[in-house]
């Protein structure tokens, strides 16, 4: 039997190349594989007529062979191999191209069932590469799993690999305790993933699927119970009341009302006996930043230190300028610490925390090392904006015994969502944006309207303005022709189109030196436009830029798109959004002209839900959030209910999930959550 944490190296069918796949798809042991649950099922049991099997749509049907062609050889030194089968129905054509063995296979007379897409026409079916099963595969297996797969380690091969790995899943322990599965009459973990493999009959594939979904919910509830601390304990850093009306009242413009009342929300949670534990939701530019500057002024004026932990290290150095504007007047000494700072800069901003001095650190993740210690932390903030792990809120709020917490989001999680996936998180929401704000419009051209667009962007330029232009990836893909690339987009198109002015590049790539410098020069108007990819998708805020030029943006979510069009708009100037996309598809088209029409970030938020579904939502990158295999947080809210209650019961017997019969849970959460929150 493979060993369950063996590579799959040694696994019948594999060796190293198809291991080198297999990596692809994150998987290097025999449980990773067991774990790469298929996504549907072929059902093999219900195959169509010739004449009733759905055009283009993948389908099965069930057909005599009644002849075979001899092989015929085509343009590009290709071999044609066709079989014509049949029922009562009408004929089917197969073809193979350079597949000898698949014709070979096929006994004229006899019937098969043929897996593939329908084309031709309606008198002349045909199926291009179809896959096929005889009679007796499809009694043993009447289900065929289809797997996410990746360029030459197709789905079936996937399967056969599974197949043969599947005799380990008896080795995998449960880790759900036992009362569970009784409650819920849920199969064991070794059957369930037998059941989902390799299934027979749709009821087991789903009643494996309903366990494997709960599992996965309620690991996601423990881990995220447990990161956040089951915090209703003391607070360790208490705090009285402070009027806030001193730090509005120097500020160069009114708060709006949004704005206050969160405030006053966080300054009564500050001042409770318990730790706050509070989400700030804010569309784009609705002014998060200052709640935030209000809270550790707040803190401050209760001689507590406040921390600020941001996405990226250009978030950091912007929050710290604008926070120092705000605070130093009151002297809150603002110390910043990110990655790529100097050993001697570094020393001196860790003893100024140690110490005290610093009344507010703003970092990056450099902030979580254990080099930091505070002298007395007293209120976190976490810029969130899609990129933090839950783990790293956790870490932070380890620096201290309890320090009151506040995630601020851009993202506008539909409310009943995020108390379920917060649990017991207070929301304040920013909706309301600062007097002024005109709405951006938004067009959506094709590439050939690029040319007279630049046009356009160069007057923009001529009367003063800055403008961002976005690609999705940083260099040329062979593969994917159709992208376009930052840094050849910046050489053979910005700059020949726009000779003469001052164009910037940005990307991840850089290093954070360069990436800091063509920043600061964009932000005091040294450059003209800036070329990037999305590192300036969260936060960046240069209240002169007033166009956002977005190429390839269907390849982007909506809410990422309504992110990237929230750098504009920030100034008095009217300000524009231009999306621009070859892809002609149905789905593409109104996802675009849905953003083009609106301007609120929570129905943007809603639609991408609704239409791209939750993987797209919370995916990792976007949430921090563990990947998900099975569970879907949109479709099985009602499991995560339960799941959600019954991680609270447990946590209630178990705080710290110490009991040796909760050892396979422990692991199951560190191992969920040591996918989540890696820094992008
Ligand atoms: N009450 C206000 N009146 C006028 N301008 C304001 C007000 N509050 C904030 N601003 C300005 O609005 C801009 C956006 O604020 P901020 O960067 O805090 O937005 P945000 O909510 O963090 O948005 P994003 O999610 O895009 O980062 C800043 O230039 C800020 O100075």
């Amino acid at each position: 039997m493979p060993a369950l944490d063996g590579s799959i190296q040694y696994l019948k069918g594999v060796g190293p190349a198809f291991a080198r796949k297999f990596e692809k798809l994150g998987i290097r042991t025999v449980r990773d594989l067991l774990l790469h649950y298929p996504r549907r099922y072929i059902d093999y049991t219900r195959p169509y007529t010739v004449a009733e099997a759905p055009y283009d749509v993948d389908c099965c049907v069930r057909a005599e062979v009644l002849q075979k062609e001899p092989a015929r050889r085509i343009r590009g030194g290709r071999t044609l191999y066709r079989v014509l089968a049949a029922d009562d129905s009408g004929t089917l054509t197969l073809s193979w191209f350079n597949a000898s063995y698949a014709a070979e296979n096929l006994t004229i007379g006899q019937s098969y069932y043929f897996e593939g897409r329908v084309g031709g026409t309606l008198t002349h079916r045909e199926m291009l590469h179809p896959n096929v099963r005889t009679e007796a595969q499809v009694q043993a297996g009447p289900l065929v799993p289809v797997y996410a797969s990746t360029e030459g380690l197709p789905s079936g091969r996937i399967a056969r690999c599974v197949e043969a790995a599947l005799s380990a899943a008896d080795d995998l322990e449960d880790p759900l305790p036992p009362v569970l599965l009784t409650r819920y009459r849920m199969p064991s973990r070794a059957a369930a993933v037998k059941g989902v493999h390799a299934p027979h009959s749709l009821e087991e594939a789903a009643a494996a699927r309903r366990r494997l979904i709960f599992e996965e919910l309620y690991v996601l509830q423990l881990g995220i119970f447990l990161m956040r601390g089951h915090g209703r304990q003391k607070t360790g850093a208490p705090m009285h009341p402070v009027d806030l009306e001193p730090f509005w009242r120097s500020l160069p413009y009114a708060p709006t009302a949004a704005q206050r009342r969160a405030s006053n929300e966080i300054c009564a949670d500050l001042c409770g006996e318990v730790p706050m534990n509070r989400l700030l939701q804010g569309d784009v530019g609705s002014g998060k930043t200052l709640v935030a500057a209000a809270a550790i002024w707040h803190a401050a004026q209760n001689g507590w230190q406040s921390a600020m932990l941001a996405p990226t290290e250009l978030l950091a150095r912007q929050h710290a300028a604008t926070l120092a504007d705000r605070l130093e007047p009151f002297g809150v000494n603002v110390t910043l610490l990110v990655g790529g700072m100097k050993a001697a800069e570094r020393r001196v901003a860790l003893s100024a925390i140690a110490d005290g001095r610093a009344g507010l650190v703003v970092g990056t993740h450099a902030v979580l090392t254990d080099a930091v210690q505070f002298k007395n932390l007293g209120l976190a903030i976490v810029d969130e904006q899609h990129r933090f792990g839950v783990r790293q809120r956790g870490l932070l709020a380890g620096k201290a015994r309890s320090p009151h917490l506040l995630v601020m989001s851009a993202t506008p999680i539909p409310r009943t969502l995020g108390l379920l996936l917060y649990g017991d998180l207070d929301i304040s929401v920013l909706d309301e944006l600062p007097p002024g704000r005109k709405p951006i419009k938004t067009w959506f051209i094709t590439g050939r309207k690029r040319r007279d667009m630049y046009g356009y962007l160069e007057k923009q330029i001529a009367a003063g303005h800055q403008v961002y232009i976005v690609c999705p990836a940083i260099e040329q893909n062979e593969m994917d022709a159709g992208i376009q690339a930052v840094t050849t987009y910046y050489e053979q198109t910005v700059c020949p189109l726009l000779p003469g002015r001052r164009v910037g590049l940005l990307h991840g790539k850089l290093k954070s030196k360069e990436k800091d410098s063509v920043m600061s020069a964009f932000k005091a108007g040294e450059l003209d436009v800036l070329v990037s990819t999305t590192v300036i998708e969260v936060g960046v805020d240069v209240p002169n830029a007033t166009v956002m030029v977005i190429e390839n943006a269907e390849r982007f979510g909506l809410s990422a798109l309504h992110q990237l069009r929230g750098r504009v708009g920030r100034g008095s100037a009217d300000s524009c959004c231009i999306l621009i996309s070859d892809n002609e598809g149905k789905t593409v088209r109104e996802r675009l002209s849905f953003l083009c029409h609106t301007q609120n970030g929570f129905e943007i938020a809603k639609y991408d839900l609704e239409t791209r579904g939750p993987g797209d939502f919370f995916g990792e990158a976007q949430h921090g959030l563990p990947t998900l295999h099975v569970a879907d947080l949109v479709q099985d809210t009602r499991t995560l209910h339960v799941a959600q209650d019954e991680a609270k019961a447990l946590l209630a017997a178990d705080p710290n999930l110490a009991k040796p019969e909760h050892k396979l849970l422990a692991d199951e959460v560190e191992r969920l959550f040591s996918s989540a929150g890696a820094m992008n």
